[in-house]
């Protein structure tokens, strides 16, 4: 798409095949970013995954090696100089005075800057303090700030001009509980301001807490990017059964196009099998992964699978057994398997005894470590 083309797509950052060699390595790999105007948008990573490349590449700080980049609509870096003044960044911090107060800083850094405009500095100064909770703060010295302190003077320096994008690298990185606080609500007020906020981390429950969209990166490559609510839906679901006829259990689930799960290889082999302890007479568990279930696929007796439900024919499924359908809430099949009544009553009907039976839906978390290959911290 062209640059015009993704702003008319409602996108106010679009990469397209966007690459960076370092020497043999590829630090940013082939990347199609999709940034919706208004998001906040988590980009989330593993250290050294690309992201502050990216980033340097999206502000034109950087060169890319292959691809293209479109800003707020415009060709980067061909229209740096119309882009950048509407983009507040902060990225690997901006470097203060220590000696010199928070106000005096601003100052001096809106003055480096060329687009600031000198007759209306001390308003914005007073303005960027204000909107990140520093106005009481603002004569003190910055080396008597908490790094909290420091991170939101920073941010108020991206806040200097009004803008229409914000672009943060890692910006509670460092930071102490009740920094990371401040800063993540301060992220999230942004928003609220009308500005796009791209915002990197490699902490997934901070991208949870305060982004509505998120891409993840691995390895220098864009595993996955979209709404989080879709990124959530679009986890594995497990089913795990208790049962002293896993055997048969395993034929039913076959057949009804699940797949076996990560732990359990060759679920049609007994050994292979976990016992439950501590439930008196269960000896099979079975566990599967998501399903693949081929869309239209019913279930012997009329019963439309969740395949259906999630891709269009779901009105049908519902109007049939009175289900609601389309994309599943909570509590409802992921697209691709049946509904879990329907798989009890299959197995019940192949003379399995169900023992227990229940639904796990894989967590963020877990979906991110399987794309990525690599555990987040999750900590905070
Ligand atoms: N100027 C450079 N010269 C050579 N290699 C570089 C350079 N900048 C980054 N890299 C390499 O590119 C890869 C991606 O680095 P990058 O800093 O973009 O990752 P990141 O996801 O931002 O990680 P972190 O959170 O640790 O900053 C790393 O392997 C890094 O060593």
């Amino acid at each position: 798409m062209t640059a015009a083309g993704s702003i008319a797509a409602g996108l106010t950052i679009e990469t397209q095949g966007l690459s960076k060699r370092f020497g043999h390595q590829l630090a940013v790999d082939n990347v199609d970013l999709a940034v919706p105007q208004g998001a906040v948008f988590g980009f989330l990573g593993p250290n050294g995954s690309g992201k502050t490349t990216t980033i340097r590449l999206l502000l034109g700080l950087a060169a890319a090696s292959a691809g293209t980049v479109s800003v707020l609509g415009l060709p980067m870096p061909q229209r740096l100089h119309e882009v950048l003044p509407r983009v507040g960044a902060l990225v690997e911090g901006p470097a203060f005075y220590p000696f010199l107060s928070g106000t005096a800083n601003l100052h001096r850094l809106d003055a480096a800057s060329r687009h600031g405009t000198p007759g209306t500095r001390k308003a914005r100064v007073a303005a960027a303090l204000e909107r990140v909770g520093l106005s009481h703060a603002g004569s003190k010295r910055v080396h008597a700030y908490s790094l909290g302190m420091k991170q939101r003077l920073g941010i108020a320096n991206a806040l200097l001009s009004p803008r229409d994008l914000l672009v943060l690298d890692e910006p509670t990185n460092g930071l102490d509980p009740q920094g990371t606080r401040e800063v993540r609500s301060l992220v999230r007020s942004l928003a609220a301001d009308g500005a796009t906020v791209f915002v990197s981390s490699h902490l997934l429950a901070e991208v949870e807490q305060i982004c509505t969209h998120a891409a993840i990166m691995s390895a220098g490559r864009l595993v996955a990017q979209g709404p989080l609510a879709e990124l959530r839906q679009d986890g594995h679901t497990r089913i795990r059964l208790l049962t002293p006829d896993a055997g048969r259990a395993c034929e039913v689930l076959l057949r009804l196009g699940m797949t076996p799960g990560r732990g359990n290889p060759e679920p049609a082999s007994h050994e292979t099998w976990t016992s439950e302890a501590g439930i008196p007479g269960v000896d099979g568990e079975v566990v599967t992964a998501g399903a693949t279930v081929p869309a239209g696929a019913t279930l012997p007796g009329g019963a439309a699978t969740g395949a259906e439900a999630a891709m269009g024919a779901g009105a049908a499924t519902g109007a049939q057994t009175g289900r609601p359908s389309g994309m599943s809430p909570p509590g409802m099949p992921p697209p691709g398997m049946p509904f879990p009544e329907d798989i009890v009553a299959e197995l019940v009907a192949a003379g399995v005894r169900v023992r227990g039976f229940s639904v796990e839906r894989e967590s963020l978390e877990e979906r991110f470590v399987a794309l990525t290959g690599e555990g987040f911290d999750v900590a905070q």
